[in-house]
Protein backbone atom coordinates (compact mmCIF):
# COMPACT_ATOMS: atom_id res chain seq x y z
CA UNK A 1 0.00 0.00 0.00
CA UNK A 2 1.49 3.38 -0.81
CA UNK A 3 2.65 5.74 1.97
CA UNK A 4 1.61 9.41 1.86
CA UNK A 5 3.98 11.52 4.13
CA UNK A 6 3.36 15.53 3.90
CA UNK A 7 6.28 17.55 4.42
CA UNK A 8 5.83 20.89 6.89
CA UNK A 9 7.94 22.89 4.64
CA UNK A 10 4.63 23.95 3.23
CA UNK A 11 2.47 24.05 5.99
CA UNK A 12 1.68 27.25 7.91
CA UNK A 13 4.43 27.44 10.36
CA UNK A 14 2.17 29.61 12.81
CA UNK A 15 -0.12 26.82 13.76
CA UNK A 16 1.97 23.63 13.26
CA UNK A 17 0.28 21.18 15.60
CA UNK A 18 -3.27 21.85 14.00
CA UNK A 19 -1.58 21.89 10.94
CA UNK A 20 -0.08 18.67 11.27
CA UNK A 21 -3.39 17.17 13.29
CA UNK A 22 -5.01 18.13 9.78
CA UNK A 23 -3.08 15.91 7.64
CA UNK A 24 -3.21 12.76 10.27
CA UNK A 25 -6.57 12.95 10.38
CA UNK A 26 -6.39 13.19 6.77
CA UNK A 27 -4.84 9.72 6.62
CA UNK A 28 -1.09 10.66 6.33
CA UNK A 29 1.30 8.03 7.28
CA UNK A 30 4.62 9.61 8.06
CA UNK A 31 5.20 13.15 8.91
CA UNK A 32 8.35 14.74 6.57
CA UNK A 33 10.05 17.17 8.62
CA UNK A 34 12.56 19.34 6.48
CA UNK A 35 15.94 20.37 7.53
CA UNK A 36 18.12 22.77 5.97
CA UNK A 37 21.29 24.43 7.30
CA UNK A 38 22.09 27.32 4.45
CA UNK A 39 25.15 25.29 3.40
CA UNK A 40 24.54 21.84 1.34
CA UNK A 41 21.13 24.07 0.60
CA UNK A 42 20.15 26.91 -0.08
CA UNK A 43 17.58 27.42 2.23
CA UNK A 44 17.35 27.53 6.61
CA UNK A 45 14.43 25.80 8.15
CA UNK A 46 14.39 24.22 11.34
CA UNK A 47 16.55 22.25 14.32
CA UNK A 48 15.61 19.70 16.88
CA UNK A 49 13.68 22.31 19.07
CA UNK A 50 10.87 22.26 16.50
CA UNK A 51 10.71 18.17 16.62
CA UNK A 52 10.69 18.48 20.32
CA UNK A 53 7.30 20.81 20.11
CA UNK A 54 6.06 19.02 17.18
CA UNK A 55 6.27 15.68 18.77
CA UNK A 56 3.50 15.36 20.99
CA UNK A 57 0.81 16.40 18.19
CA UNK A 58 0.99 13.35 16.75
CA UNK A 59 1.14 9.94 16.97
CA UNK A 60 2.81 9.20 13.26
CA UNK A 61 6.01 8.78 12.87
CA UNK A 62 8.59 11.95 12.38
CA UNK A 63 10.65 11.62 8.92
CA UNK A 64 13.66 13.65 9.45
CA UNK A 65 15.16 14.64 6.15
CA UNK A 66 18.60 15.97 6.93
CA UNK A 67 20.13 18.89 4.19
CA UNK A 68 22.66 19.56 6.49
CA UNK A 69 26.75 19.61 6.32
CA UNK A 70 28.22 17.38 8.90
CA UNK A 71 24.90 15.25 9.72
CA UNK A 72 26.66 13.17 13.02
CA UNK A 73 26.98 16.54 14.78
CA UNK A 74 22.94 17.15 15.01
CA UNK A 75 22.03 13.50 14.63
CA UNK A 76 21.62 12.55 18.43
CA UNK A 77 19.76 15.80 18.80
CA UNK A 78 17.08 14.79 16.24
CA UNK A 79 16.74 11.66 17.98
CA UNK A 80 16.64 12.92 21.14
CA UNK A 81 13.41 15.44 20.21
CA UNK A 82 11.83 12.46 18.73
CA UNK A 83 12.67 11.58 15.49
CA UNK A 84 11.78 8.05 14.09
CA UNK A 85 13.50 8.08 10.65
CA UNK A 86 16.51 10.20 10.21
CA UNK A 87 17.99 10.43 6.94
CA UNK A 88 20.97 11.71 5.55
CA UNK A 89 22.31 12.84 1.97
CA UNK A 90 25.02 10.72 0.37
CA UNK A 91 26.33 13.75 -0.82
CA UNK A 92 27.18 14.68 3.29
CA UNK A 93 28.95 11.78 4.46
CA UNK A 94 32.71 10.80 3.72
CA UNK A 95 31.85 7.88 5.98
CA UNK A 96 28.25 6.88 5.33
CA UNK A 97 28.02 3.54 7.10
CA UNK A 98 29.44 4.99 10.07
CA UNK A 99 26.90 7.45 9.94
CA UNK A 100 23.99 5.18 9.27
CA UNK A 101 25.21 3.24 12.24
CA UNK A 102 25.40 6.47 14.17
CA UNK A 103 21.80 6.92 13.45
CA UNK A 104 20.88 3.13 14.49
CA UNK A 105 22.69 3.75 18.14
CA UNK A 106 20.98 6.43 18.52
CA UNK A 107 17.41 4.53 18.53
CA UNK A 108 16.10 5.95 14.80
CA UNK A 109 15.64 3.68 11.92
CA UNK A 110 18.07 5.33 9.43
CA UNK A 111 17.41 6.83 5.93
CA UNK A 112 20.05 7.24 3.05
CA UNK A 113 19.19 10.05 0.19
CA UNK A 114 20.90 11.30 -2.80
CA UNK A 115 20.04 14.04 -5.36
CA UNK A 116 18.45 14.01 -8.82
CA UNK A 117 22.42 13.97 -9.83
CA UNK A 118 23.83 11.71 -7.81
CA UNK A 119 24.01 7.71 -9.58
CA UNK A 120 22.21 5.07 -7.68
CA UNK A 121 25.42 3.13 -7.40
CA UNK A 122 26.89 5.63 -4.75
CA UNK A 123 24.31 3.94 -2.07
CA UNK A 124 24.75 0.41 -3.62
CA UNK A 125 27.08 -0.81 -0.81
CA UNK A 126 24.47 0.58 2.13
CA UNK A 127 21.33 -0.82 1.14
CA UNK A 128 21.90 -3.75 3.60
CA UNK A 129 22.35 -1.36 6.06
CA UNK A 130 19.47 1.44 5.77
CA UNK A 131 15.05 0.83 6.63
CA UNK A 132 14.37 4.14 3.70
CA UNK A 133 15.94 5.03 0.51
CA UNK A 134 14.81 8.63 -0.70
CA UNK A 135 15.10 9.15 -4.06
CA UNK A 136 15.11 12.94 -4.51
CA UNK A 137 13.14 14.25 -7.50
CA UNK A 138 13.74 17.77 -7.58
CA UNK A 139 17.12 19.85 -6.23
CA UNK A 140 16.38 19.94 -2.57
CA UNK A 141 15.84 23.25 -0.73
CA UNK A 142 12.95 24.10 -1.60
CA UNK A 143 9.17 22.89 -1.83
CA UNK A 144 6.88 23.91 -5.19
CA UNK A 145 9.52 22.85 -7.87
CA UNK A 146 9.20 20.93 -10.80
CA UNK A 147 9.58 16.53 -11.05
CA UNK A 148 12.90 15.74 -12.86
CA UNK A 149 11.64 12.62 -14.51
CA UNK A 150 14.45 11.32 -14.93
CA UNK A 151 15.14 9.98 -11.33
CA UNK A 152 12.07 7.53 -12.67
CA UNK A 153 14.94 5.25 -13.79
CA UNK A 154 17.05 5.11 -10.60
CA UNK A 155 13.95 4.49 -8.70
CA UNK A 156 13.26 1.35 -10.92
CA UNK A 157 16.90 0.57 -10.67
CA UNK A 158 16.63 0.57 -6.73
CA UNK A 159 13.41 -1.55 -6.76
CA UNK A 160 15.49 -4.15 -8.75
CA UNK A 161 18.18 -4.10 -6.70
CA UNK A 162 15.78 -4.34 -3.60
CA UNK A 163 14.01 -7.53 -5.39
CA UNK A 164 17.01 -9.39 -6.27
CA UNK A 165 18.79 -8.65 -2.68
CA UNK A 166 15.56 -9.54 -0.60
CA UNK A 167 16.01 -6.59 1.18
CA UNK A 168 13.24 -4.91 3.09
CA UNK A 169 14.02 -0.91 2.97
CA UNK A 170 11.13 1.51 1.82
CA UNK A 171 11.32 3.44 -1.38
CA UNK A 172 10.45 6.97 -0.93
CA UNK A 173 10.23 9.49 -3.05
CA UNK A 174 10.52 13.62 -2.40
CA UNK A 175 10.14 16.73 -4.41
CA UNK A 176 7.18 17.85 -7.06
CA UNK A 177 4.41 14.82 -6.00
CA UNK A 178 1.55 15.40 -7.19
CA UNK A 179 -0.99 12.77 -8.67
CA UNK A 180 0.21 12.79 -11.72
CA UNK A 181 4.11 12.03 -11.38
CA UNK A 182 2.65 10.10 -8.43
CA UNK A 183 1.83 7.03 -10.60
CA UNK A 184 5.48 7.04 -12.24
CA UNK A 185 7.14 6.61 -9.00
CA UNK A 186 4.55 4.02 -7.65
CA UNK A 187 4.65 2.90 -10.96
CA UNK A 188 8.54 2.33 -10.70
CA UNK A 189 8.56 0.60 -7.20
CA UNK A 190 8.43 3.55 -4.98
CA UNK A 191 6.25 3.21 -1.40
CA UNK A 192 6.29 6.29 0.17
CA UNK A 193 5.55 9.76 -1.33
CA UNK A 194 6.68 12.81 0.15
CA UNK A 195 4.04 15.84 -0.81
CA UNK A 196 4.70 19.35 0.60
CA UNK A 197 2.79 21.95 -1.76
CA UNK A 198 0.18 18.90 -3.03
CA UNK A 199 -1.32 18.81 0.29
CA UNK A 200 -0.63 21.20 2.50
CA UNK A 201 -1.05 24.46 -0.20
CA UNK A 202 -4.96 22.88 -0.46
CA UNK A 203 -7.56 23.52 1.20
CA UNK A 204 -8.93 19.69 1.73
CA UNK A 205 -5.90 18.31 2.87
CA UNK A 206 -7.93 14.79 3.06
CA UNK A 207 -9.11 15.22 -0.47
CA UNK A 208 -5.72 15.74 -1.71
CA UNK A 209 -4.46 12.86 0.24
CA UNK A 210 -6.97 10.80 -1.00
CA UNK A 211 -6.48 12.37 -4.53
CA UNK A 212 -2.75 11.31 -4.75
CA UNK A 213 -2.74 8.11 -3.34
CA UNK A 214 -5.74 7.06 -5.81
CA UNK A 215 -3.70 8.72 -8.52
CA UNK A 216 -0.81 6.46 -7.21
CA UNK A 217 -3.08 3.24 -8.20
CA UNK A 218 -1.54 1.47 -5.12
CA UNK A 219 -4.41 1.65 -2.90
CA UNK A 220 -4.71 -1.79 -1.11
O1 LIG B 1 13.06 18.08 0.75
C1 LIG B 1 12.30 18.81 0.14
C2 LIG B 1 12.81 20.00 -0.62
O2 LIG B 1 14.15 20.08 -0.46
C3 LIG B 1 10.88 18.45 0.09
O3 LIG B 1 10.50 17.59 1.13
C4 LIG B 1 9.85 19.51 -0.23
O4 LIG B 1 9.23 20.00 0.93
C5 LIG B 1 8.79 18.93 -1.14
O5 LIG B 1 7.89 19.93 -1.52
P1 LIG B 1 6.95 19.78 -2.81
O6 LIG B 1 7.86 19.67 -4.00
O7 LIG B 1 6.14 18.52 -2.61
O8 LIG B 1 6.14 21.02 -2.80
FE1 LIG C 1 12.30 16.50 2.03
Amino acid sequence: MTKIAPSILSADFSRLGIEIQDVERGGADYIHVDVMDGHFVPNITIGPLIVESIRPHTELPLDVHLMIENPDHYIPAFAEAGASFITVHQETCPHLHRTIQLIKDNGAKAGVVINPATPAEMIRDILNEVDLVLLMTVNPGFGGQTFISEVVKKIEQVAEWREKRQLLFEIEVDGGINGDTAKLCTNAGADVLVAGSAVFKQADRKQAIREIVQAAGKAD
